[in-house]
């Protein structure tokens, strides 16, 4: 495997790679849903076989090189390293947890398509959703062991400077293959809210999945915890490619709320409890199934 060596004789370096999978169309990114599902139900039962072993968290436990800080720590910011070399966080559903003083990927950049429907944004429209100051993010809705995990929506908010606009086409030419309509707003690009899915994920789902206790394990129960955080935080952070594939469907629905900055409306626009419910379902009988 050519990453395994020199990366500057390895032929990928070279090409000109282009996302031509259709990721990122509202059927795909339905269909993904579906997949990253399964995925968090076998990783949180994988991490389930181990205790809480309470060693891997200790903040003052563990100490390598210039690192000082938690065993599960240590794991997730070294393996996040490692996969930004191979260009992980340059992909648009993947985010970092610790995203300060990641290397540069050694593979050329891979470009995306948008996110993609069949009905064309209005032409004179400067309106998309953002966060904190902007676009909405809403997130997944998890069932596992009785628990909820969802994210609130932040702020709805509309964009007009020519210079945001430039910096939105900038960011459509960077990342965005010719030819398709649409694209993430730069602030959804931007949206990152990993330090809560790392809080809910440590405070509240942990310690209500796994048996308290320790029984030494506690290298696998990081590795598992690193994988776990990588799943949940990909599923959750899809709730950016929802909401703009909805708006894009019909963005006259959500205009009247994002000029008004209604939150509530915005959120029951977006919201769908019938689909929500059958996943809660879904979800808990996959998780009884497989544990
Ligand atoms: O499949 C959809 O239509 C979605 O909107 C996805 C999704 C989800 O994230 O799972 C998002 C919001 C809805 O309330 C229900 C489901």
């Amino acid at each position: 495997m050519c990453w395994l060596t020199n990366f500057s004789h390895c032929r990928l370096v070279k090409k000109k790679r282009v996302d031509q999978s259709e990721t990122l169309t509202l059927p795909f990114i339905r269909h993904s849903l579906i997949r990253q599902e399964d995925s968090i139900i076998f990783s949180l039962l994988e991490r389930d076989q181990y205790c809480y072993n309470a060693d891997t968290y200790d903040h003052y436990a563990f100490s390598v090189d210039s690192f000082n800080g938690s065993l599960v720590e240590f794991m997730v910011r070294e393996t996040e390293k490692l996969h930004s070399q191979v260009g992980r966080y340059k992909n648009l559903d993947e985010l970092p947890f610790f995203p300060a003083d990641l290397p540069e990927p050694m593979l050329p950049p891979l470009q995306y398509p948008q996110v993609v429907s069949n009905v064309q944004p209005p032409q004179s429209s400067n309106y998309f959703l953002a966060p904190q100051e902007g676009h909405i993010i809403f997130c997944a809705a998890l069932l596992l062991k009785g628990l909820v995990v969802r994210s609130l929506p932040t702020k709805p908010f509309i964009h007009s400077s020519s210079s945001e606009q430039q910096s939105l086409n900038m960011v459509c030419r960077r990342s965005m293959m010719s030819g398709s309509i649409g694209c993430l707003h730069p602030c959804a690009d931007s949206i990152n809210i990993n330090n809560k899915v790392w809080s809910m994920y440590f405070r509240d789902l942990l310690p209500r999945l796994v048996t308290a206790g320790d029984d030494g394990n506690c290298g696998s129960a990081a590795v598992c915890d690193t994988l776990c955080l990588q799943v949940l935080s990909k599923r959750i952070h899809y709730g950016k490619f929802v909401a703009e594939a909805k708006f894009r469907e019909s963005p006259a629905a959500y205009e009247d709320a994002i000029r008004a900055q209604d939150r509530a409306q915005l959120m029951e626009l977006l919201t769908y409890e019938t689909v929500e419910a059958a996943i809660k379902k879904r979800v808990e009988m996959k998780a009884k199934t497989f544990g």
